[in-house]
């Protein structure tokens, strides 16, 4: 590929906890220009994303409620621009809509997603042969844990997850474990038959329950950031393989990689461990 310039990234969801640690992420990658950053909150208008993000120069990019001139900027440049995506559940289907209408590349790290509007946008993304990259969670430790609960899914009936998050969280169960059970279900197992017929005097005492038969529980509690076990039972012994966070940096070497992917490819692309 002939060299094009610095990627032109525009951060959506700037002034948030992932916004901030992304701002801070691109400015310091030389192959990467931050050329935009949105957030609707009404407090963080025209503050200087840099200053937000804690850097200790400005970067002299506003922050800004308006989306479309900036996917307008950002896809006029000879470089490909990307915009990446922590915002809400409740508007990230259409700031992916209206982001590939601007061939501008997503890089989406907000979860709730339905299976439905997932499948929408990569039907929208082909029709527009625009590379998308929805990532429920960039950490490489978390993909590890994913590729051994695979492994051990071939050898165990019965397993449930167990996540945990700081209680700002809006959705759950979270992205994360709802890929993580898809990935256990891609066997095409039904796990977890039940022996007994179980009974909940409180609703919701077993979890949630996945298409694949297995059990997610969402815990939300300050202190926590982000958190999740795997748990597989079988007569006599129980494997429990865990993932913690400890601080959102973890997150930024796979946003780094998203985003230096995308613009090279032409469909919707759902998990990190496709990129890696
Ligand atoms: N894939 C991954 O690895 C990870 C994913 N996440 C996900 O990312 C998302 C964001 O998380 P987090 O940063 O913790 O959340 P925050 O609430 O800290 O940040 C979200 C920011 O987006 C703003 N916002 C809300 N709606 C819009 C909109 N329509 N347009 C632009 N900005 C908007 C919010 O403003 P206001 O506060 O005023 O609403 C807030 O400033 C969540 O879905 C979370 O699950 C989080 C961590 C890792
Ligand atoms: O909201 C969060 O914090 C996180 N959300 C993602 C999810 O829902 O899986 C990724 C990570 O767990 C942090």
């Amino acid at each position: 590929m002939t060299n094009q310039g610095p990627i032109p990234v525009v951060v959506n969801g700037a002034a948030g906890k992932m916004g901030r640690e992304v701002i801070k992420a691109v400015s310091e990658a030389p192959d990467m220009d931050l050329v935009g950053a949105i957030d609707t909150s009404p407090e963080h208008q025209e503050k200087d994303a840099g200053e937000l993000a804690g850097l200790s120069e400005p970067l002299e990019v506003p922050i800004t409620n308006q989306m479309e001139p900036m996917l307008a900027f950002a896809s006029q440049g000879k470089q490909q621009g990307v915009v990446v995506d922590f915002t809400h559940p409740d508007c990230v289907y259409d700031n992916v809509r209206s982001a590939i209408a601007y061939g501008v590349r997503p890089v989406v790290g907000t979860t709730g997603l339905s299976p439905q509007k997932l499948q929408d946008l990569a039907d929208f993304a082909d029709k527009a042969s625009t590379g998308c990259l929805i990532i429920p969670n960039f950490s490489i430790g978390m993909v590890l844990l994913q590729q051994a609960a695979v492994t051990a899914s071939k050898y165990f009936e019965h397993v449930e997850i167990i996540e945990l998050h700081h209680n700002q969280k809006a959705d759950a169960p979270s992205g994360t474990a709802i890929k993580t059970a898809q990935m256990l279900g891609e066997l095409g197992k039904t796990y977890n038959q039940a022996i007994v017929n179980e009974t909940e005097h409180i609703a919701g005492a077993r979890g949630s329950q996945a298409d694949e038969g297995i059990r997610i529980h969402s815990v939300r509690l300050p202190g926590l950031i982000a958190h999740q076990e795997v748990i597989f039972g079988a007569s006599g012994q129980i494997y429990t393989l865990r993932h913690d966070t400890s601080d959102r940096t973890c997150y930024m070497p796979g946003v780094l990689l998203a985003i230096r992917k995308v613009i090279q490819l032409k469909s919707l692309v759902y998990g990190l461990e496709k990129i890696l």
